[in-house]
């Protein structure tokens, strides 16, 4: 028997790596049950009177821990094979960046049947797997002719060798999604053992895409990796990743930790979209990682949008990324839709519909063709109120109100779910008369019925589709025509390739343009570009209706609506960033984001005002500790310290010192830091 020691990183908030000893029979050809362990293989160890699966991160010959207090590993996943070096540096650097051990990147990246305590589900994948194998027949099928800008981007990106940004900016409908798949051919023909991981940011996009993958490429092997994936079937999915057979990797966010031996090309579709961003626990943007992880493996990778973010246009001006242009639609004879406002000062909405919207909705009924109403407001009405003594629907344990929705006979709270039955009087003064104030898409739905009783109409939103299958479901419906009126929140604006679809109508944008937060304008205008895009994606048939696009808004002189009216996403990209460099805010400039949460605001400001003072780094800007916008949520009190330097490196420098300082206070108060955050 020999003897080794497991360095073994936990998923604990600990920020250590932990000794453990193991014995195993020496000689032995690795791979054995008894051979010696390898780094990246998992382990299985007691920690804190709890048996916990771990990651072997090094091997040694000794511990520093005295012999009495160290302990035996108890199992080694011999039948697993290690993680890679590249696997293991993409959790370090992950790690490092936000600021978190090891051990709570790496293992949360697993599927949970790989930390379970024993190997019955892991033995049970492995051996499925073994009788399934990439046909190894690459051919893709029925590939469309490209236009002469897609076929550029395709051959760059196909034939891209070595680490090769490239950002594929191109409009609504210019089939991107054909440049990606006749890139993947490329790379396939020429990587017959070569891995692709395309990224989509919703999982309401991942089966249309599917579906396209499959079509073109029946012989290839392909994993899905997202959310809604039984525990079993994201074992599967990511063994196939992880031993190389899933030639294509299609996922969310979470399949950018997935463990591919062979990637040689990344696809982050719609980049822009925040919801790359993880927004709790280890706050990641799986874009950036993905840019990353592309650099370090030195392949290409490219990221796709009609919208870029303002950070990936601001790499591609700079010549970071190579840029690519679509300009037109794919489909011969399918144009842009015309966009036009209504003024609501003078077309005055009855049910939030102005007579305008109303009369394109009709034409679009005689004639047969698909509507698109988009209000980003789930819910029947956002509060109600007592119109007697001014009593509103306010959440008792959040800053916000309890929203009514009126199918179910509730009022919720969407932020701590606290909910209640519709109160039939007043709370304060008895009076019976309860009014919903403002407008969801519960509502709009029940205004439109009254209107078009004869039309056929769906609404898609988080409500409506909670069962699982029920959002594809609905999509299907809209898919195969037996739709009249769609109305939905951000759920339907971004993506989908609606065929039929001829109408959108943007019911009330105009809150988000006194927003606070710097990036609500360029969020704003990437979704009204992206709903906008869903009309007019066939050619028109005869008789039938150009594609339109009408915003409802009481500022029609405002420029980010002449931006949309006019497709103008350079120009607005541009002046945004000048802007953004004026006012010394990123990409000019790094931040991070310290949040602190207990029951009382002064304890969670008292902890920043702390936080503000351990540490002092030239060229970092601490600012003064403030409550959170959304202040209280579930009876916590929050509130936030943000940290800024025009230096990324020297950001990262002071958030390390930072974190070993704070991790050092003693302190009952809960407190998280976010790197680059989206939301501030
Ligand atoms: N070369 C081509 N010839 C004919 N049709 C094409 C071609 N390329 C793409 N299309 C079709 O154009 C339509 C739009 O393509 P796709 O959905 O990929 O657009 P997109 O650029 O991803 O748009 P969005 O940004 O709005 O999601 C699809 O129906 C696709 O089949
Ligand atoms: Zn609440």
């Amino acid at each position: 028997m020999a003897q080794c020691i497991l360095k073994i990183a936990l998923d604990t908030p600990l920020n250590a790596v932990f000794d453990y000893r193991w014995q195993y029979q020496d000689g032995e050809d690795s791979g054995g049950q008894g051979a010696r362990p390898q780094v990246g293989q998992l382990a299985l160890v007691p920690f804190a009177r709890r048996e916990v699966m771990g990651l072997i991160v090094g091997l040694a010959e000794h511990s520093d821990v005295p012999a009495e207090k160290l302990k035996d590993a108890l199992a080694v996943r011999h039948q697993l094979a290690p993680l890679s070096a590249q696997w293991l540096a993409l959790a370090g650097f992950a790690a490092d960046y936000y600021q978190r051990p090891l051990g709570e990147v790496a293992l949360p990246g697993l599927p949970k049947n790989l930390r379970v305590l024993t190997t019955v589900a892991l033995d049970r994948a492995i051996k499925k797997l073994g009788k399934l194998e990439d046909s190894h027949d690459h051919t893709p099928l029925n590939m469309p002719q490209l236009n002469p800008e897609q076929q550029t981007a395709a051959d760059f990106i196909g034939g891209a060798q070595g680490y090769q940004p490239a950002l594929l900016y191109g409009v609504t409908g210019s089939g991107k999604t054909e440049v990606y798949l006749q890139a993947c051919a490329q790379v396939l023909a020429r990587e017959p053992q070569g891995q692709i991981l395309i990224m989509v940011p919703e999982i309401n996009l991942t089966p249309q895409l599917e579906g396209n993958i499959r079509a073109r490429f029946p012989g290839v092997m392909l994993a899905t990796l997202h959310s809604s994936l039984s525990e079993g079937e994201r074992m599967l999915h990511w063994l196939a990743a992880h031993q190389g057979q899933a030639r294509i990797v299609l996922g969310t966010r979470l399949a950018i930790l997935s463990s591919l031996p062979k990637l040689k090309l990344i696809v982050i579709d719609e980049e822009h979209d925040p919801s790359y961003k993880q927004q709790e626990g280890l706050r990641y943007s799986a874009r950036d990682l993905a840019v990353w992880r592309a650099w370090q493996l030195k392949i290409p990778i490219v990221l796709g949008s009609a919208t870029p973010s303002l950070e990936s246009w601001h790499h591609a001006q700079g010549g970071r990324y190579k840029l690519l242009e679509l300009r037109e639609r794919a489909v011969k004879a399918a144009v842009l839709p015309a966009v036009k406002l209504v003024d609501m000062e003078r077309d005055k909405p009855r049910d939030g519909l102005t007579s305008a919207l109303v009369a394109a909705l009709k034409l679009r009924m005689e004639r047969g063709e698909q509507s698109l109403l988009f209000l980003n407001r789930r819910g029947y009405a956002p509060v109600i109120c007592c119109e007697s003594c001014g009593w509103i629907s306010d959440c008792t344990r959040c800053t916000s109100f309890m929203v009514l929705h009126k199918p179910e006979h509730r009022l919720r709270c969407h932020h701590c779910s606290l909910e209640m039955r519709i109160p039939h009087h007043c709370p304060t003064c008895g009076n019976v008369d309860l009014q919903p104030v403002g407008r969801g898409t519960q509502r709009v739905e029940e205004g439109l019925q009254a209107l078009f009783p004869e039309a056929r109409i769906l609404r898609i939103d988080a409500d409506s589709t909670r069962k699982k299958g029920s959002a594809q479901e609905a999509f299907d419906t809209v898919h195969r025509g037996e739709v009249d009126i769609l109305i939905g929140t951000q759920m339907v604006a971004k993506g989908h390739d609606f065929k039929k679809l001829t109408l959108v109508g943007i019911m009330n944008p105009d809150t988000a343009l006194f927003s606070q937060d710097y990036r609500a304008s360029e969020r704003l205008f990437a979704q009204l570009m992206q709903v906008a895009g869903r009309a007019g994606r066939a050619a028109q048939t005869e008789g039938g209706s150009a594609a339109e696009v009408l915003i409802q808004t009481r500022y029609t002189q405002h420029p980010l609506y002449s931006a949309v009216v006019n497709h103008d996403y350079d120009h607005f990209a541009t002046a945004l960033l000048e802007e953004r460099k004026q006012a010394g805010l990123p990409p000019y400039l790094f931040q991070a984001l310290l949040r602190a949460e207990a029951a009382e605001l002064a304890t969670a400001i008292e902890f920043l005002d702390i936080a503000r003072g351990c540490v002092l780094h030239p060229g970092i800007t601490i600012n003064d500790p403030i409550p959170m916008t959304m202040t209280r949520i579930h009876n916590v009190d929050r509130a936030q310290l943000l940290v800024e330097s025009p230096s990324r490196p020297n950001l990262q420098l002071f958030l390390k010192e930072w974190m070993d300082a704070l991790r050092s206070l003693k302190t009952r108060v809960k407190w998280s830091l976010e790197v680059d955050p989206l939301d501030i």
